[in-house]
């Protein structure tokens, strides 16, 4: 495929005119509107007044987060992060939650003064967010920080949004979660290894041809728990992954939804999985055991297919490998189809993530008939686990993850989520076993 140079000024989806009149900021308005079928509530200053400089390199992103509240979303020490709140955007769901978020931010952003000396994706006026993996989930939230640090590709950059900038500060380590308890979450295992039988002879019977199911873990700390130990420990350990946190949701995800930049879109897909193996002889034997498995090919085919037909019609050029291939992490080694495409017009990535939610990675084949096993087997709501967690800017570029290795932290406690593709051939204690491999990588943010 042909690749055009990468467009760092996108299509300039949400303008952000220079305004004369002084902003009053921080005075804080609560706006409450309903747009199409979603209530939505907006908490933000009338106007926005935001301002990106270039700085010489802070060096460890998540060492500069001064504050437990953090948003953060970083690979190989490259990404952003952010603190304070400038606005908020609550999405209480619907299937037209997206959309919803985009035009809400599109208010916010366009109607923003912008001095963005930097301009590059992540400069300028930003939104982390994460969306509730279900239409019917109440979860959905979008987070302007007060002040974004940013460092990609040699160039390091901070953003403020509104009062002068707090200067930047190498932060006290903050204390470990201490005293853990566990509990299990909506299924202990014995019945969660029933759903999963029952899934697959609802495969087996021609209802679907995958569903993923996913359970939930339950901890609880003496003190209450700081996401920035979690983050600390997760990209020190996956590096590779994007450790993310947005509004108490915090994790380290192998998985790419999309990335916009300019027109350049990129994902990647991610179903079917095994153990790391006992050293590089183990670690080859298992690989190859993976590339060859039926089930696990089927699995990973569902989803690549669907990635496929949800961006065909988006894009002017894509390319989607016609073999999947591994991807080994420190704990697991995944099949992965790394996807590129050109977008046809301008789209946002958060048009993108809108028509790729929910993937057959954490739904299923068919997406409805899935979507409804899942609410019917699983016991809980996802919450934002399994939904799409990023970043958006005022150009409409951004990245997004799908929020997979991770857990939603409220005070003294946290939920932890894993989940795996079931097919006609899936076996439930085996199954278990990759969801407790799963479940190891915020087991180790949380004890170390
Ligand atoms: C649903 C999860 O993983 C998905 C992503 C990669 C591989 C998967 C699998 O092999 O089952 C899952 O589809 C999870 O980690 O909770």
């Amino acid at each position: 495929m042909r690749r055009a140079a990468r467009g760092i000024h996108g299509a300039g989806l949400w303008r952000t005119p220079h305004r004369t009149r002084p902003p009053r900021l921080f005075e804080r308005v609560q706006i409450c509107r309903t747009v199409a079928c979603v209530n939505l509530a907006v908490t933000a200053p009338d106007r926005l007044s935001v301002r990106s400089v270039p700085i010489p390199d802070p060096g460890d992103l998540i060492s500069r987060l001064p504050d437990p509240a953090a948003l953060a979303w970083v690979r190989h020490g490259e990404g952003i992060v952010g603190w304070g709140e400038a606005a908020r955007v609550t999405l209480p769901g619907g299937a037209d939650r997206f959309a919803a978020a985009g035009r809400a931010l599109g208010e916010l952003f366009g109607a923003a003064g912008v001095d963005d000396r930097v301009g590059v994706p992540g400069s300028g006026p930003v939104a982390f967010g994460g969306f509730g993996f279900d239409p019917a989930s109440p979860d959905s939230v979008l987070i302007v920080p007060r002040q974004v640090l940013g460092r990609r590709g040699g160039r390091a950059w901070l953003t403020t949004i509104g009062e002068a900038p707090d200067p930047l500060a190498l932060v006290r380590p903050p204390a470990e979660p201490s005293s853990l308890t566990w509990n299990d979450g909506a299924l202990p295992a014995p019945a969660w290894q029933a759903a999963v039988a029952a899934a697959v002879r609802r495969i087996r019977g021609g209802a679907l041809g995958k569903v993923v199911l996913a359970r939930d873990l339950a901890v609880r700390a003496a003190e209450p728990i700081d996401a920035r130990v979690l983050l600390r420990r997760l990209a020190a350990r996956f590096p590779g992954c994007y450790t993310f946190a947005c509004a108490g949701l915090v994790g380290a995800t192998p998985e790419l939804l999309i990335r916009r930049t300019g027109g350049d879109v990129e994902s990647l897909v991610l179903a079917g999985t095994t153990a790391r193996g006992a050293g590089p002889a183990g670690d080859a034997e298992r690989t190859a055991r993976l590339l060859a498995s039926a089930k696990d090919r089927e699995e990973h085919a569902y989803a690549a297919e669907m990635v496929r037909d949800a961006l065909a019609p988006l894009c002017a050029e894509l390319h989607v490998p016609d073999e999947p291939e591994p991807l080994t992490l420190p704990n697991l080694i995944h099949l992965a189809s790394p996807v590129r495409g050109r977008l046809a017009g301008d789209r946002s990535v958060l048009d993108v993530v809108a028509a790729l939610h929910p993937t057959p990675a954490v739904c299923g084949t068919p997406t409805p008939v899935a979507a409804e096993l899942i609410r019917e087997l699983e016991g809980m709501d996802r919450g934002r686990y399994a939904g799409p967690v990023g970043w958006v800017d005022a150009r409409g570029d951004g990245e997004w993850g799908i929020a997979l290795r991770c857990a939603q932290l409220d005070g003294t406690r946290a939920r932890l989520f894993a989940g795996c593709g079931i097919v006609a051939d899936s076996d439930p204690a085996a199954e278990l076993a990759e969801a407790q491999t799963k479940f190891g990588v915020m087991r180790y943010a949380l004890q170390g």
